[in-house]
């Protein structure tokens, strides 16, 4: 894939509004990440305004993470409107693995055809049905034994399919990339997962979702490997924000390290 940088181009030339219904743990990661990146983050969950929240955004973000019966309804409504629309909406099945509560929720949100599916190998093999050894949000999988059921899922759902860890692996369920760009302290910061969902909703605005997943992986690991050094989670974190704010797209364009699987 060429020219990755400038679907980042794009993104900052419009600031896409994306409406995040996500956990309380990654609500103030993911809106910095989103404003970083150059887009508009908003949180906006009640069932009262979601939908007619979702008319006004240009991409939506669904995580589970801190789940509960009334976000869970709030996802399905503003999820019609985007799909009414036509409008990018990415999953993050956060511990899909741990309850059947969170298995049901993400089968109902799973049957309203996502554009994008981004979740750790663990996560992505709960989602496909392979059971998966994650207990919570953090993977104990390798990304590798998740690939065929991320394959599987895509071809399932006609999703994008994107499984990440030390090297990412992307799939349309047809062709599929990895991604090794990244830095080992990524998991060590809560939320950064989460966040990355929202930067993917932003890149999918407008753009073809396969490369537009391929480009937002390749530049949040990027921004990893520019934080490089931190002397720890903490710093990394403020580091990693600065990164993701500072890289031009042609920097993405050139340094991302991306194959075909
Ligand atoms: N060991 C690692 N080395 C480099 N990058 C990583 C590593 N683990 C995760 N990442 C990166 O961290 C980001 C979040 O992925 P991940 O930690 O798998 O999500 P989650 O927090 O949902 O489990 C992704 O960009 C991924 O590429
Ligand atoms: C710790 C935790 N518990 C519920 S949601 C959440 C955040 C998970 O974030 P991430 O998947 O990006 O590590
Ligand atoms: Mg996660």
């Amino acid at each position: 894939m060429d020219n990755l940088g400038t679907t980042l181009a794009t993104l900052r030339s419009t600031a896409p509004l994306v409406q995040c219904i996500t956990n309380f743990v990654a609500m103030n990661v993911s809106a910095n990440v989103l404003l970083a990146v150059g887009a508009s983050p908003a949180m906006v969950h009640a069932r009262e305004e979601v939908a007619e929240f979702a008319g006004l955004a240009q991409a939506l973000c669904v995580n589970i993470g801190t789940l509960d019966p009334a976000w869970a309804e709030a996802m399905e409504m503003a999820v019609q409107v985007m799909i009414a629309s036509g409008r990018p909406w990415v999953l993050d099945p956060v511990g899909v693995g741990a309850t059947q509560f969170r298995r049901d929720v993400c089968a109902r949100l799973m049957a309203l055809r996502p554009t994008v599916i981004r979740g750790n190998a663990s996560e992505i093999l709960a989602l496909a049905g392979m059971g998966g050894a994650g207990r919570g949000a953090d993977s104990a999988d390798p990304v590798t034994a998740a690939e065929a059921s991320a394959q599987d899922l895509a071809l399932r759902t006609g999703a994008v399919v994107a499984v990440s860890g030390p090297v990412d692996y992307v799939t349309d369920g047809v062709q599929a990339f990895r991604v090794a760009n990244g830095d080992a302290l990524m998991p060590r910061v809560t939320a950064l997962g989460c966040s990355l969902n929202g930067a993917i909703a932003a890149f999918a605005v407008g753009q073809p979702a396969l490369p537009a997943t391929v480009a937002a992986l390749a530049y949040y690991g990027l921004a990893g490997e520019r934080a490089a050094g931190a002397a720890g989670p903490g710093s990394f974190q403020v580091a990693f924000l600065d990164a993701l704010y500072s890289l031009t797209p042609q920097e993405v364009t050139a340094g991302a390290k991306v194959s075909r699987a």
